[in-house]
């Protein structure tokens, strides 16, 4: 088993006159919290949206869990084993919170989405494991009482461990984490980094975008430094945040 579960090499993307990636390539071993960060407008989310088959690369490779990998539709791409979660999130708002975890499911069942739509007989046997799959998520995150709530009705910081635990139900090999703490209050973050150290200790493996710095810093093994689609820096926290590039993009004349 290989011990490396993303390589990424050489993406570019440009966006008719504007180079948002180039040549960005980075690697996750098992296990660690990789850390991408940036400026505004950097190309962090460009290059989640790359992984995950939201946008076509100009050039690039990619591996996962040492197989070629080529991120296609969302829903492949989770079959593959990314699960993403979004700067805004993204629930199925009127529908519970357990069923919002129980659709994350649905990518790694027989019967799939559709059979749950349809409601076959092979998804209705299928059902019952899923929802106590669903229910143990929603313990694992800490919002298993809100489990019968419609999902619009939690709190941004609940809403943020929903989008977690469907991730997690997915079953990755890689869960992508955008920007899981903005908007969240100084308590929500304590508990946001604590549930991460677990996932992590449970052994996933997390990419995390973030403008957290102190988050992102306490929390990542190792971090890519983004600016203007190139990468300035990769290394531990300690190493970026010396790097007199890393300094001057946050703190220079960038004007962002
Ligand atoms: N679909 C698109 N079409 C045109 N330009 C785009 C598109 N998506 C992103 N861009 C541009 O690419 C650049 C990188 O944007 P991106 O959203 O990846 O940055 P970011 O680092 O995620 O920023 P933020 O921290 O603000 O979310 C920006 O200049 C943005 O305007």
């Amino acid at each position: 088993m290989t011990d490396t579960i993303l390589k990424v090499s050489g993406v570019s993307k440009r966006f008719g006159g504007l180079q948002a990636l180039s040549d960005v390539g980075i690697e996750i071993k098992r296990g660690q919290v990789y850390g991408l960060i940036g400026p505004n407008g950097a190309g962090k989310t460009t290059f989640f949206n790359v992984l995950t088959g939201l946008y076509t690369p100009d050039s690039g490779s990619f591996e996962l869990a040492g197989q070629p990998y080529t991120p296609t539709a969302v829903h492949e791409v989770a079959k593959a084993g990314i699960a993403r979660t979004f700067q805004n999130i993204r629930l199925f708002a009127e529908m519970t919170v357990l069923e919002n975890v129980m659709v994350g499911r649905h990518v790694r069942t027989r019967s799939g989405i559709f059979g749950s739509i349809l409601r076959t007989r092979s998804f209705k046997a299928e059902e019952k494991a899923i929802a106590e799959r669903a229910m143990e998520l929603l313990e694992y995150v800490g919002i298993a009482k809100y489990a019968d709530y419609k999902a619009r009705t939690l709190s941004y910081g609940d809403q943020r461990r929903l989008e977690i635990a469907r991730a997690l139900a997915t079953d990755p090999k890689l869960i992508a984490l955008d920007e899981p703490a903005a908007g969240m209050n100084a308590t929500e973050k304590v508990q946001l980094r604590e549930l991460i150290d677990r996932i992590r200790a449970d052994g996933r493996t997390i990419l995390l975008i973030e403008h957290d710095v102190k988050l992102v810093m306490g929390l990542c093994d190792r971090v890519t430094v983004l600016d203007y689609g190139k990468q300035l820096a990769e290394g531990t926290p300690a190493e970026v945040q010396k790097n007199p590039k890393v300094i001057e993009a946050y703190l220079g004349t960038g004007g962002h």
